[in-house]
Order: C-alpha cells, then sequence, then structure tokens
C-alpha cells in the first residue's frame, strides 16, 4: 500500500449541507435528521432519559411559579404591610428554590450514567466497526480523522444528550409556559414580549446554517491535526534522521493555524447570535416596563400584577438567551454525527462480498437462463484449452480457461493450463479441489483511475496443496497486492480464488481466519508480549505451539534473551526491537497456527544472511506442510519454493521452477541477477545465470554457519547461504542452541566458496535487495 494513496476523506467546505465526498455519504440535510439517527443508541436508557427530562421541565416550570408568589406578595402583604405575610412569601420562595435546585440535581443523577454507558456503547460500535471494514476503507481515511471521530466526536454527542438535548425540550417548554402565562396575566404587554419572537427565528436559522458549515470544518480539521500529531509521533524517528522537526512543526502550525481560524469564526457567529438572543428580549422587556410602568401609574394595572409580569419576563431570559448556545451545541452534536455515521455507514468486508455473490448468483442465473456452459469460470470462458509451455506469458492468458467441474465430460483429461510448470505431475483428476487456484483475477484499487489498466489482470494460477510457489516480479508489480487478495484484505474486481475447492467469497471471515496466515514485509506487533503477539496467530494455542513458531521463526534466542524473556512487552508496534526480530515475530505469528495456506510476502527481507539461513531452514519443514504463496526478491528466497510465478505489469507471465525461468525468462533471469533490464538486448553478454545447472545446487554450502546464537545481526554482512534443494529439507533439529541446519563440520561458510556452481547462489542477494529498497524509495 502506498502512503500517498491514504488520505483523509475530503469535505466539501463550501457546501452548507456538509460532506459530498470520498466517504459517499449523502449531504447532511438537517441538524435534527442527522440527530434523530442517534435515536437507536438512546433508546435502551429512553426511560430514565425522559424522566430526567421530566424532572427538568418540573424544575424549570417551579422557576416560573416564583413570580406569581412575588404578585401575591406585593399585592398582598406588602400593600398591607403585614410583616408576618412577607415572611411567609419569603418561606414560599424559599422551598420553591431548594425544589427547582433538588430536581435538577434528580435530573443529573439520572441521566449521568446512562448517558455515559450510550457514549461507551456508540465508541464500541465505532471501533467494532472500523475493526471490520475493509482494508480499501483504511486506505483512504487518515487515521486521524478515525481518531477524531473516536474521541472529540463521542464526546460532543455525550455533551449533547447531557445537555442541548435535555435543555432545548426543557426551555422549548418553558418559554411555552411562560409565555401563556404572560398573555394571562396581562395579554397586551405579553405581546410586546412576543414580538422578537419571529426576527429571533429567523436569526437562529440563518445562524444555525451557518454555524453547521463552520462546526464541520473545525471537526474535520481536528481530523487533520490529529493525524499530523499521529503521524509525527509514530514516524518520530524518520523526523529525527531527517531532521524534519521544522517541516513537521509548520504543518503542525498551519493546521493550528486553520483551526484557530475557524473556531474563530465559530466564536464570531456566536457572539453575533447570543448578542441577537439577549438584546431583542432585553428590548422587549424594557418596552413591556415602560408601558406597564404608565398602565400602574394610571391605575389599569397593578404593582403585583407588573411585579410578576417582568418577574416571569426576566425567568424567560435564560431560556431565551440560552437558544443561541444550545443551537451551536445541537449543531456540533449533528456533525458529530453525521462524521460518526460516516463511518458506520461504510459497507464491511462481509456486506461487500454478500453483494458481490448476489451480484455473482444474478449473473450466473442469468449465463444458465441463456444457456449451458462447459466450464465453471464465472467470466464465462471456455475450458479445453491447452497446457501452455512453461514461459509463455500474457499471450497464453486470454485464452485461459477455468477448471471444468469434475463431472464434465473430459474433466479428468483436461491439463490445467495455468499448472503447467515443466512437466507439472501433479495434474491429476480433480486438483482443483485442493489448493490455491487464482481464476481469471483482476483487482483494481478503488482510486484507480478508470483509464488506467488495473494492478492486476487476468490472473490464472493454480498452487497445489503443499505447494511452495515463489511470486516473483518488478517493484510495483503487485505481488503485495495478489497476495491481499487471499487473505480477503482486498476482493478481486473479476475472477475468483478458490482455496480447496471452496470461492474464497463463500468463506466465513473466521474460517478464511483458519485457513490463511500472512507475514507482511513491515511486521506490525501489538502492545503485548511478544508471546501474545505470537500466540494472536491462531486460537487455542499453546506453550508449545508458541516454542514451535518461535524455533521456525529462529526467534528463540532473541526472545529468550529479553528481560522477562517471552512475556516481555515487546511495545507500541514492537518498536524496541530490530526490524529483523519483529520480522521474525511475525513470520512465528504466521505460522504459530499452523495454517492450511501461508502468505508471506518478502518475510526475511530484514534478515542478515545468517539469520535468513536458519530461518529459511526451519521454514522448509513448515512449507513442506503448508500451501504456500510467497513473494520473494532473492534466489535464496526462491530456492524455498517448489515453483515461481513470475508477475510482470500486473499479469503472470511465467510459471515454473527458479532453474527452467533463469534458463528460459530473460526478465526474471535480469530480476534474479538484480542487473538492469537488457533481455531484450542482442548484444546481452551471456552471463552465469544463463547456464543452470539445477542440480549442481547441492553443492553450495548449506546454512551451516555455526552458531546461531550469532544470528541476531540483522543487517550483516552477506554470505552465500542457503540449502536450495527441496529434496532435502534441511534441518531436524530448530532448536537454537542446536547447530546448522546442514553439516555442522562444514566451516568453509562465507563468500568466498569458490566451489559453489548454483547460478542462484552466484546471483549477489545483496543487489536483489539493494535494488528494491531503491524501488520502495521511488514508490
Ligand atoms: N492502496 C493502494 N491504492 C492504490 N494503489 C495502490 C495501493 N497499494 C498499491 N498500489 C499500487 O499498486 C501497484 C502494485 O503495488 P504492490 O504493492 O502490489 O507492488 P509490489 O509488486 O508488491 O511492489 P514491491 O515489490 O515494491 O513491494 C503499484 O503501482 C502501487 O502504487
Amino acid at each position: 500500500m502506498t502512503e500517498t494513496a491514504r488520505t483523509a476523506p475530503q469535505t466539501d467546505l463550501t457546501d452548507p449541507t456538509g460532506p459530498t465526498d470520498l466517504t459517499g455519504v449523502p449531504p447532511r440535510h438537517s441538524a435534527v435528521r442527522s440527530l434523530l439517527r442517534l435515536w437507536p443508541f438512546l433508546r435502551p436508557v429512553r426511560a430514565r432519559f425522559f424522566t430526567a427530562a421530566f424532572v427538568a421541565v418540573v424544575a424549570s416550570c417551579i422557576g416560573l411559579v416564583i413570580p406569581l408568589v412575588l404578585k401575591w406578595l406585593v399585592d398582598g402583604p406588602v400593600t398591607a404591610r403585614d410583616p408576618g405575610g412577607v415572611w411567609l412569601g419569603g418561606g414560599y420562595l424559599l422551598l420553591l428554590g431548594i425544589a427547582e435546585a433538588v430536581l435538577f440535581g434528580i435530573r443529573r443523577w439520572l441521566v449521568a450514567r446512562p448517558l455515559a454507558g450510550v457514549e461507551a456503547a456508540m465508541r464500541e460500535a465505532l471501533y467494532r466497526r472500523v475493526q471490520r471494514l475493509p482494508v480499501a476503507f483504511h486506505d483512504r481515511w487518515a487515521s486521524g480523522q478515525l481518531l477524531s471521530r473516536a474521541t472529540t466526536d463521542l464526546q460532543l454527542l455525550r455533551m449533547f444528550f447531557t445537555f442541548p438535548l435535555t435543555f432545548l425540550l426543557v426551555n422549548g417548554v418553558t418559554v411555552l409556559v411562560g409565555c401563556a402565562f404572560l398573555l394571562v396575566q396581562h395579554w397586551s404587554l405579553g405581546l410586546v414580549l412576543l414580538v422578537p419572537v419571529l426576527p429571533l427565528m429567523v436569526m437562529c436559522s440563518v445562524f444555525e446554517a451557518k454555524y453547521a458549515v463552520a462546526t464541520r470544518r473545525a471537526q474535520d480539521q481536528l481530523g487533520d491535526l490529529t493525524t499530523v500529531v499521529e503521524e509525527s509521533v509514530l514516524g518520530i524517528r524518520i523526523v529525527k534522521g531527517f531532521g524534519r522537526h521544522r517541516s513537521q512543526a509548520r504543518a503542525f502550525r498551519k493546521l493550528t493555524h486553520e483551526v484557530r481560524t475557524t473556531e474563530l469564526r465559530k466564536a464570531r457567529l456566536l457572539a453575533s447570535i447570543w448578542c441577537v438572543v439577549t438584546l431583542l428580549p432585553e428590548i422587549a422587556i424594557a418596552a413591556a416596563l415602560v408601558l406597564g410602568t404608565v398602565q400602574v401609574a394610571d391605575g389599569e394595572l397593578s404593582a403585583g400584577t407588573l411585579v410578576a409580569f417582568l418577574s416571569t419576563a426576566l425567568a424567560l431570559r435564560w431560556p431565551v438567551e440560552s437558544i443561541g448556545f444550545l443551537l451551536a451545541m445541537s449543531n456540533e452534536a449533528a456533525t458529530a454525527a453525521d462524521r460518526y455515521f460516516e463511518v458506520l455507514d461504510e459497507r464491511t468486508a462481509e456486506e461487500t462480498a454478500e453483494g458481490a455473490v448476489a451480484e455473482r448468483a444474478a449473473a450466473e442465473g442469468a449465463a444458465g437462463a441463456a444457456g449451458p456452459s462447459r466450464g465453471g469460470a464465472p467470466d464465462g470462458r471456455t475450458d479445453g484449452v491447452g497446457a501452455r509451455p512453461v514461459t509463455t506469458g500474457g499471450a497464453a492468458h486470454g485464452a485461459a480457461a477455468a477448471d471444468p467441474p469434475d463431472d464434465a465430460p473430459g474433466a479428468d483429461s483436461t491439463p490445467h493450463p495455468y499448472d503447467n510448470a515443466g512437466g507439472d505431475a501433479d495434474d491429476s483428476p480433480g486438483r482443483d479441489r485442493g489448493g490455491m487456484l487464482f481464476e481469471g483475477v483482476e483487482f483494481r484499487y478503488p482510486d484507480t483511475p478508470p483509464d488506467a489498466p488495473p494492478t492486476l489482470r487476468s490472473i490464472d494460477l493454480h498452487i497445489r496443496p503443499g505447494e511452495t510457489m515463489a511470486l516473483v516480479g518488478a517493484t510495483g508489480s503487485g505481488k503485495t497486492t495478489l497476495t491481499a487478495l487471499v487473505p480477503r484484505l482486498y476482493d478481486p474486481t473479476a475472477g475468483r480464488i478458490v482455496l480447496d475447492g471452496r470461492d474464497l467469497t463463500t468463506l466465513t471471515r473466521d474460517e478464511v481466519r483458519t485457513l490463511v496466515a500472512v507475514a507482511f514485509e513491515e511486521p506490525t506487533l501489538f502492545s503485548a508480549t511478544a508471546a501474545e503477539n505470537v500466540l494472536m496467530g491462531g486460537d487455542d494455542l499453546q506453550e508449545a505451539d508458541l516454542l514451535r513458531a518461535l524455533a521456525v521463526a529462529q526467534a528463540e534466542g532473541f526472545v529468550r534473551a529479553l528481560p522477562e524473556g517471552a512475556d516481555t512487552q515487546v511495545g507500541e508496534q514492537g518498536m524496541s526491537l530490530s526490524g529483523g526480530q519483529r520480522q521474525r515475530l511475525a513470520l512465528a505469528r504466521a505460522v504459530a497456527g499452523r495454517p492450511r495456506f501461508l502468505i508471506l510476502d518478502d518475510p526475511l527481507s530484514a534478515l542478515d544472511v545468517h539469520t535468513e539461513a536458519l530461518v529459511e531452514a526451519a521454514l522448509r519443514q513448515v512449507l513442506a506442510t503448508t500451501t504456500a504463496l510467497v513473494v520473494a526478491h532473492r534466489p535464496s528466497t526462491v530456492l524455498l519454493a517448489d515453483r515461481v510465478a513470475l508477475l510482470s505489469d500486473g499479469r503472470i507471465t511465467a510459471v515454473g521452477t527458479h532453474h527452467e525461468l533463469l534458463r528460459d525468462n530473460p526478465e526474471y533471469a535480469t530480476l534474479m541477477s538484480g542487473e538492469p533490464d537488457r533481455s531484450d538486448d542482442p548484444e546481452r553478454p551471456a552471463t552465469d545465470l544463463d547456464g543452470p545447472r539445477p542440480d549442481a545446487r547441492s553443492d553450495a554450502h548449506s546454512p551451516g554457519h555455526g552458531d546461531p546464537d550469532h544470528s541476531d545481526h540483522d543487517h550483516g554482512d552477506h554470505h552465500d547461504h542457503g540449502d536450495p534443494d527441496r529434496g532435502d529439507p534441511g534441518p531436524t533439529d530448530i532448536s537454537p542452541t542446536a547447530p546448522g541446519p546442514a553439516d555442522p563440520g562444514r566451516t568453509d561458510a562465507g563468500p568466498a566458496d569458490a566451489g559453489r556452481t548454483d547460478p542462484a547462489a552466484r546471483t549477489d542477494p545483496d543487489h536483489c535487495r539493494t535494488s528494491r529498497r531503491e524501488g520502495e524509495s521511488v514508490r
């Protein structure tokens, strides 16, 4: 995966309706609609929530009774100069105040715990979704955008449930009840106070639209900021190593400046609406005060009624004034809900697969209706094409046929066109029931431009049960992409992959996980112990599996040397370990569960040649019992395989043994030699690679380099090594304390092994490695 392909979903910030972007989410129509989507999460606590809201409404309305007590007090005991009555009125007011405070306290108590639960449930749902979403989703989304959704946005939503959601309801009811009181007390003065309602509503709706845009922008910018922080922390070695702290700081400053600008805009909008919702009611109250005073002076209104009227109006000030920031908070919550559901609405791998299966079933149904077909290929290819010569390339592919079904006429005798490496002895009847079969596989990354060719095309390949197939190709030819299809990190855009006769898309996630194990070139370790990292490779793995896996990966020595052995925390992403050590732990994880299918993406690239030879020797035993696809850049890794498939520009252009390909395929020979491709050059001088002697490899010294404890030099000198002879499984003792897998007495290991004649051994593995690294940096 290229890092450049990984971008945050872009939001059209000029669009007040919200995102219309890579996430494919329809634009936001209204804050209410966005917020209504939260109901399923709130439903489990609805009883408590509505009880709390009811309690808050009662508490708020108690506040409206206070003006009535004041009216009674002024028109009664105060006018009559009755001190006892005044004390009584004071007592009533105190009781009402206490009741109001207690009820608000109860409301808080009622909702605090359930709403924390709602937030936790939402966070859990998001996490589950993120874990289940396909890799293609993660390619598109910057991690900071996901992090900010899981933290800031959910926090905003919890605050919304706790405060604005309740108080929009409470304040709304309070304002309505208060207005009724005002109109009942004195309808003409009440109308004066209601005059600002219309302009207020207009201003609020303008504010809501503008604030929604600013809020969305701020929350997306915070996501970008989180991404930069995360990348700086995770990539601290690169930042320091290349002295990039200034440019990182600049990028960070730029983003913080943008966030600040957006927050200031939000503050300005908030200030203006706050100003309006404060000023208009104040003007109305002042007008009512003047009119009321005139009426009291004229004897048309009692002083008590005016006091009660004005007290009610003042009691309504807070509910009205709070509308501004309640709307602001609700807006932020609606944006947070949109951002949250953008992730939740993404289709998981299973849902995508279900869709694909349904589409395929529909297509097959249509094809069946159109007439019987011979092969079983989903693309309708016909079978019966003869065996393809070993090194023929793409030209033959156009005619490549799918395996016929077992019951089809001639099924037992038709050689498989992808399977024909030099006198293939395993073209047995019904072989398609086993092994790994790629059938007309095509893959295109979702962000590949439509006019660009797909990353993988017409991939037809059969890896027989128990066979190890090396996958070789120039950098960027699609090797990693092809290996990623088997554990279903991506699904082919055409064709199918069959494991032991079962279409990959019909297997459940658990089945795929049990059948297939992977080790990638970039090993990821989790913040857990070394043992836990390895045992993640399967369910119910025991100590014995751990030891065996560590032995295969030649990781026993260094794991034992860790402060707490296998129980040592290997730290975030295993950063406390060297690259080679991490790679070996990742390899151990891949083999721990004895998977039926093993996918290794250049899993030994970070190892020094001594360790690599030891790992390879031990790996042979594992490979003998699994069906494996191994991405290889070096002859030493290729020699682990029974056969090699050459991937060129996204197509399998040749399949054969290493020696056959070296002899017959110039591109392969060039790749293995690490020389520039001069396969088309007629003046190309003959190289050692041109005349291989497959059996001569037995002459090459085996990886018996002696003390395996010295095997932890992950980037040590390059010596020739390896036992390519598949007939010799190599070591029988994989204990780290045992001598090397081959002749322990042999001491002539080293670069000056003049006697070796194997062409692969003569190629310089370092060359291959160097060219790969260059390729990577270019990529
Ligand atoms: N997530 C992605 N989105 C879009 N294009 C991608 C993605 N990952 C890889 N590619 C492109 O697909 C092509 C094949 O990449 P891939 O990583 O499979 O090559 P590779 O043969 O494994 O290369 P290498 O040997 O350098 O690891 C490249 O052109 C690459 O840029």
